[in-house]
């Protein structure tokens, strides 16, 4: 049996309280189908639109009624993963006792540490928040002096840093949990990013960390075999969204590469998916990561579908 950390992406999770509740009952499913096989299953996700939304709220709300405090990303991203996490651990639980599964579910505040020096701080490029048109990102722009950009085609969007994840702070309890047979949902929304001080403190920064790169680094610590990256498309492709697109079953780390430099990913959406993958399976033999949709998570895993990324040299 193999352990497994699922990073789940923004198509299982929605945009508001509603459909995410929805929409994790559908995201439990195959989640247990890995632990009724008998998998150790450790799942993130990400937060660019909660987060986006509980920042604004609270940016709203200040400019309205005094009482109303502006909240810091850091403590943005902690409550991003308090409240999808509540939704998750529920569904998962839920799907378990209705399977007679005797197993249990819960989510751990993570932190990830990262360096204040991060040349990302300079360069903000995470979108978060909803989608805008151009003219709409151009007047709040000059409102509010946010940078917003362009997002894989889909729209506007407001970008902040995004620095390296170095650690995980919770790593070690995340460790034993897994390692005692529990289901832990952590590095959620890529983690609440903080500075290590040389006091030990640990400081909040204004950034949303990239959920694929956290969720690789979280693999790593906890040497999983597997990096599962769900999203909405079931295999990547080259060419994607073209007449002449051609979707991928296998590639190494070398021509995953390759594939980088001729821009075949688009910054963003697929691309750090691809980087993380990569970086996930170059540090050990033997490691596979699959991208590929939630509802073929279990097929990939057999390895009927997905696009799967491996280490170079085993493919040589
Ligand atoms: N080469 C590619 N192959 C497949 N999908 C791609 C490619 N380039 C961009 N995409 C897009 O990237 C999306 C995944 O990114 P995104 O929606 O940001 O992820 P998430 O599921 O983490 O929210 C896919 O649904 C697809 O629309
Ligand atoms: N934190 C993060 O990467 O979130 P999204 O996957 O929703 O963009």
């Amino acid at each position: 049996m193999s352990k497994i950390l699922i990073a789940l992406g923004g198509n299982a999770l929605g945009d508001t309280p509603e459909e995410q509740m929805q929409l994790v009952q559908e995201s439990a499913k195959p989640i247990v189908d890995l632990i009724e096989e008998g998998h150790d299953v450790i799942i993130s996700h990400g937060n660019g639109p909660q987060v986006g939304a509980i920042n604004l709220a609270f940016e709203n709300g200040s400019q309205e009624y005094s009482g109303v405090p502006s909240m810091p990303f850091a403590e943005c991203g902690a409550m991003s993963q308090g409240y999808i996490g509540y939704h998750l651990q529920n569904a998962i639980r839920e799907e378990l006792l209705n399977r007679g599964i005797d197993k249990s579910v819960a989510t751990i505040v993570s932190q990830v540490a990262v360096d204040k020096d991060d040349q990302a701080f300079e360069n903000p490029t995470k979108p978060i928040g909803s989608f805008y048109s151009k003219d709409e990102a151009k007047r709040l722009m000059e409102e509010t002096g946010d940078t917003y950009i362009e997002d894989a085609g889909r729209g506007y969007r407001r970008v902040i840093p995004s620095p390296s994840p170095i650690k995980v702070v919770e790593k070690d309890i995340i460790n034993d949990l897994v390692n005692t047979g529990r289901i832990v949902i952590a590095a959620g929304g890529g983690g609440i990013p903080v500075v290590e001080e040389e006091s030990h403190t640990l400081t909040g920064v204004d950034a949303v960390i990239d959920k694929d790169s956290a969720s690789r680094c979280l693999a790593d610590e906890l040497d999983a075999d597997f990096l599962f990256i769900l999203t909405a498309v079931e295999k990547i492709a080259i060419n994607y969204g073209e007449p002449d697109q051609q979707d991928l079953d296998e590639l190494t780390g070398a021509e995953a590469e390759q594939l980088i430099q001729e821009d075949q990913f688009a910054p963003g959406s697929m691309l750090p998916k691809v980087q993380a993958a990569i970086q996930f399976v170059s540090a050990k033999e033997g490691r596979r990561s699959i991208i590929t949709s939630l509802e073929k998570a279990k097929d990939a895993i057999q390895g009927e579908t997905g696009t799967t990324i491996v280490k170079t040299s085993e493919k040589e």
